[in-house]
């Protein structure tokens, strides 16, 4: 018997999801396989999700970094910043944004928002249909940014499939590269 809330979670991520066509998944999987180095970018819980995906990015083989690390080296022309915002609205997000288009890199973006700042400066961009995370009235048994989070995750997830077919990896090829210092 699966826990109480399960059903309707579920319900709320798949309707979430459910308007990213494959071909804008595809396009969204070319800028990564076409980019030098990707720079996965976001703040909060938003932040996390795109953190956990730029992981994977690495385990493919990909040259990710999530920016604000230590290790994380400068964006140069032919990278990709991918941006995972709710709202697109996220200043410090903006300015990153700016950054990267005036050092030549193309712009990724996962939003609730199409129509926001980063919305209109992004050269790919995913819409997960969640609501805004202040929106107390928001169709969403789930509290502020979750729909949002939760429905990054599940894009992320799907664009790691596809790429994983582009580039011919395997869970046990990726695992090769997996930390071993921990
Ligand atoms: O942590 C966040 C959240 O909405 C709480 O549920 C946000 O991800 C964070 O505030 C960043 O905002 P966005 O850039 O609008 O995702």
């Amino acid at each position: 018997m699966s826990l109480m809330y399960t059903e309707s979670i579920l319900k709320e991520l798949g309707q979430a999801v459910s308007g990213i066509r494959e071909e804008e998944l595809q396009k969204a999987a070319d800028l990564i396989l076409g980019a030098g180095q990707i720079f996965c970018d976001g703040l909060g819980r938003s932040g996390l999700s795109c953190k956990a995906f730029a992981m994977r990015l690495m385990h493919l083989g990909c040259r990710s970094y999530f920016v604000g690390e230590t290790t994380t080296t400068a964006i140069q022309k032919g990278d990709l910043l991918l941006l995972c915002s709710g709202s697109g609205e996220s200043k410090a997000l903006i300015s990153h944004g700016e950054k990267a288009k005036e050092k030549g890199a193309a712009l990724l973006l996962v939003t609730g928002n199409p129509e926001s700042t980063l919305g209109k400066m992004a050269d790919v961009t995913l819409v997960v249909k969640a609501p805004k995370k202040e929106d107390r009235e928001a169709a969403s048994i789930m509290p502020m940014g979750t729909l949002f989070e939760g429905g990054s995750c599940l894009v992320f997830e799907n664009l790691v499939l596809v790429l994983m077919k582009a580039k011919n990896e395997t869970s046990e090829s990726m695992f090769k590269r997996h930390a071993n210092l921990e």
